[in-house]
């Protein structure tokens, strides 16, 4: 599968570091010492792009113009903040007025009950969220559309139960404003915007606002903690097909931020709450932390070289060594929820887990969701409900579960340090980021294809004659 191919690189591309222009940049600049740490960025994209959604202006060239007709009056997600004072480069021989943008990346979700069945098409028809061999992609919509056709009751319950829409909204525009005051507060001002993958505000919407505000310098950041092919990777390939075909947006300097589980800052706040809510058991020092983490399909991981699985297992490494490290040494388990449809999803699965930890005498359980950090479906009802019924119905009788991070400060003030320690990397997709080592390996590479071509070449070319003489020779 193409989609496979691609995906497989990103992993090893996870860290670049770019700091060799960031000294200039800070002098130049005049930006806080904060701007020159390293980073971990990454400007590899991938394109493989057909995927049209519904609420959206068909397909993803950028007319801005046809786009604003159709999103005007809807609540578009832009924290302004007008100009910077104090922040601009000298570009060849005019200042640049410096204008930072931050793209917030997250999944998006129904508002309202009618809006169920298609954001379940948005989200089927994605080819990295239904991974179709090349020769099958045109089956792509039709199989969305019967998929969430057949999904929309089970979903629209899911959603009635927790008020009849998701808050993931409303939510992510509260972390955009509070990571944009926290900005602020660091000296870095800058516009934050909300880019979702399958609702409103859609990530066209937003990246058309970034071009009217003319961003001269864009942070990507997604809100997963963890990289995902079907997360943050189906994000950022359309925005790079996005940028590709844009003169503006090609020669905007960007860093993407991939993924940020490994965050001190992160980590420590996952360790507060958890701490927090142990405290409320009977018997602290009993309860067993139950992390569960939404899952994928086994093959993402496996033949698609999805880092998620392992980038889940480190980050629960790191939240268990912080916690032990302030004397919490509570057992804990790690499993997955949330499969949908008849493949193979990464286990232990997290109904099948709570079964037999209540059927093996565990009494008390905190459950940690893990791979997003905003309040949505899987926590409100499939944890809160299904699970905990589930849970109890097994003989767990101390059930807790830790809050999403939401806008929790240290969480914020962290992801405000991420941004900041990824300006001095951005980097224009116009320009070559090849580094001097790549170019070597691809002329090695084109040297050794161009030598082996040949001679599969020269012996294709003979091996008639040379069948017809080895058999003339032996018969
Ligand atoms: C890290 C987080 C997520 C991963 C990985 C992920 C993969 C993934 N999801 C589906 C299918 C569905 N996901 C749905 C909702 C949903 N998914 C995530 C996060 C991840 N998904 C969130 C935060 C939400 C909730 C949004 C909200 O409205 O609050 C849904 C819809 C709900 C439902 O019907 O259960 C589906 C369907 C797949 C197939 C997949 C990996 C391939
Ligand atoms: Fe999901």
């Amino acid at each position: 599968m193409e989609a496979a191919t691609s995906h497989r690189i990103l992993p090893q591309l996870n860290v670049r570091s770019l700091n060799h222009n960031s000294t200039s940049l800070c002098s130049q600049a005049r930006l806080p010492s904060t701007f020159c740490n390293t980073t971990k960025v990454s400007l590899a994209l991938n394109s493989n792009s057909n995927d049209k959604k519904i609420g959206v202006d068909g397909g993803l060239s950028l007319s801005c113009q046809s786009q604003r007709k159709e999103f005007i009056g809807k609540t578009f997600c832009s924290v302004s903040t007008g100009m910077y004072p104090g922040i601009s480069i000298e570009s060849d021989s005019h200042i640049t007025e410096e204008k930072i943008g931050v793209l917030l990346l997250n999944l998006g979700g129904p508002e309202t009950l009618n809006d169920v069945q298609p954001f379940l098409f948005n989200l089927f028809a994605d080819p990295d969220i239904i991974r179709l061999p090349r020769l099958f992609r045109f089956l792509q919509q039709p199989l969305a559309q019967l998929i969430s056709v057949l999904r929309a009751p089970k979903s629209k319950e899911g959603y009635a139960a927790i008020g009849g829409g998701s808050p993931l909204r409303k939510i992510t525009d509260e972390q955009a404003n509070a990571l944009r005051l926290a900005l602020e507060t660091k000296e870095v001002p800058a516009n934050v915007y909300v880019a979702m993958r399958y609702w409103h505000p859609f990530t066209e919407e937003a990246v058309c606002q970034i071009k009217r505000d003319r961003i001269t310098k864009l942070v990507v950041l997604p809100l997963y903690p963890q990289y995902s092919i079907s997360t943050t990777g189906s994000s950022v390939r359309i925005l790079q097909d996005m940028f590709r075909d844009d003169s503006y947006l090609s020669r905007l300097p960007v860093a993407i931020i991939q993924s940020w589980y490994q965050r001190e800052g992160y980590i420590k706040s996952m360790a507060d709450l958890i701490e927090r809510e142990l405290q409320i058991f009977p018997n602290p020092e009993e309860a067993m932390i139950f992390f569960s983490a939404h899952g994928v399909p086994v093959s993402y991981v496996e033949d698609a070289g999805d880092p998620y699985k392992d980038q889940m297992e480190e980050c629960i490494f790191l939240i268990m060594k912080e916690l032990k490290s302030r004397g919490t040494n509570n057992e804990h388990t790690l499993a997955y929820q949330s499969r949908v449809g008849p493949v193979q999803w990464l286990k232990p699965y997290t109904d099948e887990v709570l079964v037999e930890l209540g059927q093996k005498g565990v009494k008390s359980l905190l459950a940690v969701p893990v791979s997003f950090v905003s309040e949505h479906i899987e926590t409100l009802e499939e944890i809160d409900m299904e699970y905990k019924h589930l849970a109890l119905e097994s003989g767990i009788a101390n059930w807790g579960r830790v809050p999403a991070l939401n806008c929790s400060s240290s969480f914020i003030t962290d992801l405000a340090d991420a941004v900041i320690e990824a300006l001095p990397s951005a980097m224009a997709m116009s320009t070559s980021n090849t580094t001097s080592e790549e170019v070597e390996n691809d002329i090695f590479g084109y040297v050794a294809k161009l030598f082996f071509g040949s001679i599969f070449a020269f012996v294709l070319l003979l091996s008639p004659k040379m069948l017809l003489a080895f058999r003339n020779h032996v018969l």
